[in-house]
C-alpha cells in the first residue's frame, strides 16, 4: 500500500491519545480498520477513539466480540463498532446492518473478514509490536488524507 505512515506508540497513553487523534478527523462515511495480534492495543484505541468521538472520557465502551457490533451516536452521526473475529460470512454482516453503518462511521476490528466488503478509501491501522515492549501505528489508505494528521500528543488525561 502507498502513502504509509508509522506513528511510534511507547506506551498504552500513546495509544489512547492516537485513538483521540483521530477521532477529530473523521465524519460520517469513514471506515476505519483496524488490525493487530492479540494484544497488540486495538482496544486501547478503540476506546479512546470511541469516548472521543462521543465526548464522554469516562463512558463504558463493551467490547463487541459476542454481539459483533456495538452502535454509539454523536452529534447525529452513528458510530458502529465491529469486531468480525467471530463472523460466520459476509451474509451475516449484512444482517449484522452494516451498509446502514457505513452511512455513518464504521470502526472495525478484524477486518480481514470484510472480504469484498473492505471499503474503498478506508483507513487501515496496524498494530505491531515495537521489539522494545510498545507499539507501532502503520498507518495507511485513506485517499491521501494521512499527510494532514498531526502527531498525536501523549500525556493528555484519557
Ligand atoms: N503502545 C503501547 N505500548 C505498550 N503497551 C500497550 C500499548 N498500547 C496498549 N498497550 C497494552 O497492551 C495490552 C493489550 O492491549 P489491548 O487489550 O488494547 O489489545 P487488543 O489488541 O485489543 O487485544 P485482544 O485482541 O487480545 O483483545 C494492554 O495491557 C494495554 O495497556
Amino acid at each position: 500500500m502507498t502513502g504509509m505512515r508509522d506513528i511510534p506508540l511507547p506506551d498504552e497513553q500513546a495509544t489512547a491519545a492516537l485513538g483521540r487523534m483521530l477521532a477529530a478527523h473523521l465524519h460520517a462515511g469513514d471506515a476505519v480498520l483496524l488490525e493487530g495480534d492479540l494484544g497488540a492495543g486495538k482496544t486501547t484505541l478503540a476506546r479512546a477513539l470511541l469516548r472521543a468521538l462521543c465526548g464522554e472520557a469516562t463512558m463504558e465502551v463493551p467490547s463487541p466480540s459476542y454481539t459483533l457490533v456495538q452502535v454509539y451516536e454523536a452529534a447525529g452521526t452513528e458510530i458502529s463498532h465491529f469486531d468480525l473475529w467471530r463472523l460466520d460470512g459476509p451474509d451475516a454482516l449484512h444482517e449484522l446492518g452494516w451498509d446502514d453503518a457505513c452511512e455513518g462511521v464504521v470502526l472495525v476490528e478484524w477486518p480481514d473478514r470484510l472480504g469484498a466488503l473492505k471499503p474503498d478509501g478506508a483507513l487501515h491501522i496496524h498494530l505491531l509490536h515495537d521489539g522494545a515492549g510498545g507499539r507501532i501505528a502503520r498507518l495507511g489508505g485513506w485517499d491521501g488524507r494521512l499527510a494532514s494528521l498531526e502527531a498525536p500528543r501523549t500525556g493528555e488525561a484519557s
